[in-house]
């Protein structure tokens, strides 16, 4: 899985790199720019369209003069805009690409931008090299930049956004950004979300090897991880190897989240889904989910499930003592979520009788309401950490980037996933996904992130010729389209 490095540790990865490939730290950035260009292409922008790139000192002006030697290549209508101030500033390999320039690129200083009323923006004037607060002219520049109109890309962060923090002040607001290797963290947080805009990563090349020496406890989950994540199930298998899950939940009124979680339990591919929820709803349950069987009352002997979700419409009035009592029987890892999570921050005393390696999937709400308030995401994600490494849970934290906090300390952010998800019942599929899996027999940690990361996917298939019209309904229906696009038999 790809490590995600801080500010700091890239300029130690790139010397790594250099070393190891022999590549010069020149031919680096080329290898970025073109693919960055390669990405660009594939837009299929209009060609007339005026590109302006604004470039500053360091080496993130220097992709910047590469890609507008690039584009100009390309027969695009290109120019400059000075946020280095003098050519005495440059890096060294900012002025190698700054003296490859073609001469048709006009370079306009700042003092004679004027911005087209439409057309494109680089942002090349700032990367992953900012130390400390935007100096005064640096936020001028950034200021003037974002009345542009047009759209605007950022290369590898936004301008002033500082590469692990939650932003403090000025930034360029990217509607693309495109980042090398890996996303920068401060490119996963929520707060930062209206700078970064949509994220696009891009493989630059950089070794295995490269990584070696240089921990961080951040990842990121991509499609390429799965595959080897899934059981292989033989010509042999019958429905009892697929598992056999029982879903508790639903109330009158909510008896929807438990129908969606069902559904999606049985397209993940549960051979064996019972739904338990009050006798009063029985019927609800048989007539939308007629693949389901149904359970009421007490749960007498819960061990004949492979794995349990418990919580999607579950409402929180007279539930303690069964869920107290289930806890009590109930030993493998249970999938926790919406009402049973809120039930558990009323109980914190509960969360002893958790079995290890259990999975809560709270949204930020609930996460708040069981852990507290937190001042930012960062903050958020040091208590999620500390939350986890001390009860020996596992919690998905859901959101654009869902993350994935696992019991020895690593936290995973989910690539897959679209805007267009933040709707209604999104959260009973993936719990139904989830304890899916549980049920095949996936450990815990391969679970959540087949779960999570098939979730993703499905929506985003989902939302290709739904766009906002999306419903968690929409989701169930593509779970079958991950497992052909990502090759799972
Ligand atoms: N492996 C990879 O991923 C590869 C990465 N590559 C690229 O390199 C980029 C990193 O380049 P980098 O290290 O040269 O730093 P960069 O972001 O250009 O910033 C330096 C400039 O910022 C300025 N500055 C600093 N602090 C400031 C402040 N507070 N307020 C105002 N200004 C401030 C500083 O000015 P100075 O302080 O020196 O006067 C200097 O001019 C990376 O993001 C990616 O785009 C690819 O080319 C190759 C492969
Ligand atoms: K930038």
């Amino acid at each position: 899985m790809q490590k995600i490095l801080s500010g700091i540790q890239i300029k130690e990865l790139d010397s790594n790199q250099l070393s190891r490939s022999g590549q010069t730290s020149h031919e680096l950035m080329e290898a970025a720019s073109t693919e960055f260009v390669n990405w660009f292409l594939n837009q299929e922008l209009p060609i007339d369209q005026p590109i302006q790139i604004a470039v500053g000192a360091g080496n993130n002006g220097g992709d910047g003069f590469a890609v507008a030697r690039m584009l100009a290549d390309q027969s695009y209508s290109v120019s400059i805009l000075n946020c280095f101030k003098s050519i005495e500033r440059l890096s060294k390999d900012a002025l190698v690409n700054f003296s490859s320039l073609p001469e048709i690129i006009q370079i306009h200083d700042f003092e004679d931008w004027v911005f087209p009323n439409g057309g494109i923006l680089i942002d090349a004037f700032l990367g992953v090299g900012l130390k400390g607060e935007l100096r005064t002219d640096a936020i001028e520049i950034i200021r003037k930049l974002n009345t542009f109109k047009g759209t605007v890309i950022s290369i590898d962060v936004p301008s002033g956004l500082p590469s692990d923090e939650v932003v403090n002040g000025t930034a360029i607001k990217a509607d693309f950004t495109v980042s090398f290797e890996f996303p920068k963290l401060s490119l996963m947080y929520p707060e930062n979300a209206e700078f970064v805009g949509e994220l696009v990563v891009l493989k630059i090349g950089i070794l295995e090897e490269a990584y070696n020496n240089l921990m961080s406890t951040f990842y990121y989950l991509e499609a390429v991880d799965i595959r080897p994540l899934h059981k292989i199930f033989s010509r042999f298998s019958y429905k009892g190897d697929m598992g056999k899950v029982l879903l508790v939940g639903g109330s009158p009124g909510k008896m929807g989240a438990l129908i969606l979680c069902a559904k999606s339990a049985l397209r993940t591919g549960s051979g064996l889904v019972t739904c338990h929820m009050e006798d009063s709803e029985r019927a609800i349950i048989q007539t939308a989910v007629p693949e389901a069987m149904s359970s009421w009352g007490l749960i007498p002997n819960p061990e004949i499930y492979d794995a349990v979700g418990i919580g999607p419409g579950w409402g929180i009035g007279n539930r303690d003592r069964l869920f107290k009592q289930f806890l009590q029987d109930f030993k493998k890892p249970i999938v926790i979520d919406a009402d049973a999570l809120n039930l558990l921050a009323r109980n914190l005393d509960l969360l002893h009788l958790l079995p290890k390696n259990s999975v809560l999937t709270p949204h930020i709400g609930e996460f708040t309401r069981l852990l507290g308030p937190a001042a930012d995401h960062s903050k958020r994600m040091e208590m999620a950490k500390k939350f986890c490494m001390d009860n020996k849970l596992i919690l998905v934290l859901k959101g654009a980037n869902t993350v994935i906090n696992l019991p020895d300390g690593r936290q995973i952010f989910n690539s897959s996933g679209t805007k267009y998800m933040a709707t209604g019942g999104s959260g009973d599929v993936l719990t139904g996904m989830i304890t899916s899996y549980l049920g095949m027999g996936y450990s815990p940690e391969n679970a959540v992130l087949c779960g999570v990361f098939h979730h993703g996917l499905a929506g985003e298939i989902a939302s290709k010729s739904k766009r906002r019209s999306l419903i968690a309904s929409d989701i169930i229906d593509a779970i079958p389209e991950t497992y052909i696009q990502l090759n799972i038999s």
